[in-house]
């Protein structure tokens, strides 16, 4: 572990009524670092990111988060009768004025440029990740929380965005929480991964070395020990 910590979460529990989703999880991220988070379906990945945000209570356990940590949900959550711009801009939103300058946006995702008068709507799935990156990106982040990057997408748009995450960690030094079930796409992004099952971390560590872990390989990677 290095540098300081812009995401530290200890201990978190998170209860559904009497279901329990995450069991006394410990995770933390970087300044700078771009982390993964993998699990199956109802691993308690979801119930992690909505911590974060406080969007559900916490039963026990701490969360802290120095600087700005935006999300990018499951789902995308486009408001589907705006503009690009407009959705954009609701990414701005701060004590209680709109963020009107969406100018960086766009040239920091340039794809966006040609489709900034659409209707949200009428994207499709791949665009709607980059614009919902983009309201993220809106808010000046420190930290962005992507819940399933990948999901329903084509491996080329896959690759955009992956590079587009890329260069913002390199010039931008955006710290990333990467939520994904696509574990060979979040240990190729990420240098560090926790692999939560049953809402308990069970493995983490540098991808590099997870991706040897046969348990990992048989798991997540369809068997293939890197
Ligand atoms: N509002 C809710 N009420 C009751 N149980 C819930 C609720 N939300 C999630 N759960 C349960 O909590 C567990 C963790 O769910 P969560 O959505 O965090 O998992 P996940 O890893 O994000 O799954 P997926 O990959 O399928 O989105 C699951 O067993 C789920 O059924």
């Amino acid at each position: 572990m290095s540098g300081r910590a812009v995401v530290e979460v200890s201990g978190l529990t998170v209860r559904y009524g009497a279901a329990t989703a995450l069991d006394g999880v410990d995770l933390w991220v970087g300044e700078g670092e771009m982390v993964a988070l993998i699990g199956a379906n109802g691993a308690g990945k979801t119930s992690l990111v909505k911590a974060l945000s406080g969007l559900v209570d916490r039963s026990a356990g701490e969360v802290v988060v120095r600087g700005r940590l935006a999300q990018v949900p499951e789902g995308r959550e486009m408001f589907a009768d705006l503009s690009v711009d407009d959705n954009l801009r609701l990414g701005g939103w701060r004590n209680g004025r709109r963020g009107r300058d969406t100018s960086g946006i766009y040239e920091l995702l340039p794809e966006l440029g040609g489709l900034r008068r659409r209707l949200a709507g009428t994207l499709s799935g791949g665009q709607q990740q980059m614009v919902a990156i983009g309201r993220a990106l809106m808010a000046r982040p420190d930290v962005l929380a992507i819940d399933e990057l990948s999901l329903g997408l084509a491996p080329m748009v896959i690759d955009t965005l992956i590079a587009h995450l890329h260069a913002l960690h390199r010039d931008q030094g955006l710290a990333v929480l990467l939520i994904e079930q696509n574990a060979a796409l979040a240990f190729d992004l990420c240098d560090r991964a926790y692999v939560l099952e049953a809402g308990r971390v069970v493995l983490t560590g540098e991808t590099a070395e997870l991706a040897r872990d046969p348990r990992v390989a048989s798991a997540y990677l369809g068997g293939a020990v890197r």
